[in-house]
């Protein structure tokens, strides 16, 4: 792998050195076949004077550095990382009171870096919308509050792995309102730098989600490997180019390895063909709901403990012929734990908890209105957290690949 530093001299299709002579003294390009370009600085594009790094990988004949022979996997993979310098960084906790840019575009918050799927899933939601990448939850719902965004896509769950507890907890605390859902297939592959096999792996990293979406396939696999959990999938195969790790793979999309300039070593190791994440729109204003159209409601809700209270709530959905599609309970943070005095005896301790509901009607259908007030008598505390257009896009697991 070529560092930053280093000079190399390459051979390249005419295409692309059709440049002027650029005047930094660090670099000389010219018109000819043959080019030196020394690198000091992070991003190649800014020392290619206009080449588009991702041009320059896919045009690269043959490399002679240092008197070494690279191939051309290795270069094309240093030009990828070096144009990764160009991907957009992730938006920290200090970055969101950063002046909002007023162009026309929805500008979409999303959770890990330039290729996660987070990036695909919120392509998908709006595709003409400027992405921003964030480097936590967290930021991505204050991105929208503070209107440095106008829109977040966050997973919620995935059809083998379940949960992200952490949005759950998230949508509590905030005050946005889901809007719409995003039902993305995921592929996922195992990524390492060119010219590495499966048998000098010692380690994966990725997305916790990611790592147990894969967990039976990998034992499968034979690897020798130890499994570490990292921030996002992108992140990980980003990791793995920069600090040029040979003996790791990452898993994440064929998309990442691609931008990072990575190989696909094993594709489609997830343990089910029917690997879906389901992501929510998050807007700081809710949508007026229809009932022309199959829509969907989350709810969130907590009771003071009687007897069969969340028996008699979820039974209000059934007697109106409501399908319940999901129920999670979260630890309830303002009262986690109440005590029991049994017949004194002694003091027993129980867990209080918040109970997240999402069912198969419209908020302007009158069923739902009636069920919610019934739901209102049975509780202390409620808050619809939106009524949306269901995802109905048709989907078969290799027809879309993200
Ligand atoms: O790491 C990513 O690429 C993400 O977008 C995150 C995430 C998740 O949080 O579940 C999203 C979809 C996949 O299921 C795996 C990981």
């Amino acid at each position: 792998m070529l560092s930053v530093t280093q000079s190399f001299v390459i051979s390249l299709n005419k295409s692309i050195v059709s440049t002027r002579s650029p005047r930094s003294k660090h670099y000389r390009l010219t018109r000819y076949r043959k080019c030196t370009i020394r690198c000091e600085k992070e991003s190649l594009h800014s020392t290619t004077n206009g080449i588009d790094p991702a041009a320059m990988a896919a045009s690269i004949d043959n490399v002679a550095f240092a008197g070494v022979s690279k191939t051309r996997n290795d270069l094309q993979s240093s030009c990828a990382i070096l144009s990764s310098g160009n991907l957009p960084k992730p938006l920290t906790i200090n970055d969101t009171s950063r002046a909002p840019m007023h162009g026309l575009e929805m500008r979409v918050a999303y959770q890990g870096v330039p290729g996660a799927y987070s990036e695909a899933a919120a392509g998908n939601a709006y595709p003409n919308g400027e992405m921003i990448p964030c480097d936590q939850f967290e930021v991505a719902f204050q991105a929208v509050e503070l209107w440095v965004a106008d829109r977040a896509v966050l997973p919620l769950e995935n059809s083998l792995g379940g949960s992200i507890h952490r949005n759950y907890d998230l949508l509590l605390r905030h005050r946005l309102h889901i809007v719409g859902e995003v039902q993305l297939p995921v592929n996922h592959c195992l990524l390492a730098l060119p010219g590495v096999g499966t048998q000098d792996l010692n380690r994966v990293i990725s997305h916790p989600q990611a790592l147990s979406q894969c967990e039976l396939t990998l034992t499968k696999l034979g690897l020798k490997v130890t499994r570490e959990a990292g921030y996002d999938t992108a992140g990980a195969a980003e990791l793995i180019a920069k600090s040029n790790l040979r003996d790791t793979a990452a898993i994440a999309s064929k998309h990442a390895a691609k931008l990072y300039g990575l190989n696909v070593l094993v594709d489609s190791i997830h343990d089910d063909s029917n690997n879906v994440t389901r992501f929510a729109m998050l807007a700081r204003e809710p949508i007026i709901p229809h009932i022309g159209r199959p829509f969907r409601t989350s709810i969130v809700f907590a009771h003071d403990n009687s007897t069969a209270v969340l028996f008699k709530v979820l039974s209000v959905f059934a007697f109106r012929n409501i399908n319940l599609t999901k129920i999670e309970s979260r630890p309830r943070r303002v009262r986690p734990i109440t005590l029991v005095d049994e017949a004194n005896v002694g003091t027993a301790k129980r867990f209080e908890y918040m109970f997240y509901v999402d069912f198969d009607a419209s908020m302007a259908d009158v069923r739902a209105q009636n069920a919610l007030s019934d739901v209102q008598e049975y509780t202390t505390f409620l808050r619809v957290l939106g009524s949306y257009p269901i995802d109905m896009t048709p989907w078969s697991p290799s027809s879309r690949d993200s």
